[in-house]
């Protein structure tokens, strides 16, 4: 089984994953190992489009490995990408208010997210525009934005614990 982190941009999936497990799969990361060059590179290069045909690519390709996995925000914008988390059943969507998260995404420079380059309105249409696919293809949702790493980590592995027993 694969526990599969889903959620806007900085809703935490990767911090959360980290401390789920050290051997997690970062997707953005192996796309930029598979691409060459930083996501904002390919975006302007490529664009939106083929980014999301090498995401599918690199999600279809990592989707049964058994880990954890920290999906990128975009992930529900494909259809088929929506069918393969549709057929998972340890998906956990990172929950949170859209100011929590534009807050967080402008704090972060570290990761430059192309598509959080333009102004708070387009990107909350985003966001407004992918909630109810987080939602619907959700296993678990966990309120993140007032809860650390260490306590949102803790509720998904008790879930987890529950799920099997
Ligand atoms: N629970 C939390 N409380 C406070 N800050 C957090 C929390 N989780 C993550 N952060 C911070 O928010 C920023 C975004 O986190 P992270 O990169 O893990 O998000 P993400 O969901 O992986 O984003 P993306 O979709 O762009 O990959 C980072 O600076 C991180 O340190
Ligand atoms: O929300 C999005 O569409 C994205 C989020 C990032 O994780 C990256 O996957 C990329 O910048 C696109
Ligand atoms: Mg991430």
């Amino acid at each position: 089984m694969t526990l599969i982190l889903i959620g806007f941009m900085g809703s935490g999936k990767s911090t959360v994953a980290g401390v789920l497990s050290e051997n997690y799969v970062d997707l953005d990361l192996e796309i930029v190992r598979k691409i060459g060059m930083p996501i904002a590179q390919f975006f302007e290069k490529f664009g939106e489009a083929e980014f999301r045909v090498v995401e599918h690519q690199v999600f279809s390709e990592l989707i049964d490995s058994g880990g954890v996995i920290a999906t990128g925000g975009g992930i529900v914008e494909s259809p088929e990408n929506r069918e393969l988390l549709a057929l998972q059943s340890e998906v956990v969507y990172l929950k949170a208010n859209f100011s929590s998260l534009w807050q967080r995404i402008n704090a972060d420079k570290k990761n430059v997210r192309p598509l959080a380059q333009n102004g708070a309105e387009i990107v909350e249409k985003l966001y407004e525009k992918r909630k109810k696919s987080y939602q619907g293809l959700a296993d678990l949702t966990v309120e993140v934005a007032d809860k650390s790493p260490e306590e949102i980590a803790q509720i998904i592995f008790d879930w987890q614990k529950g799920q099997k027993e």
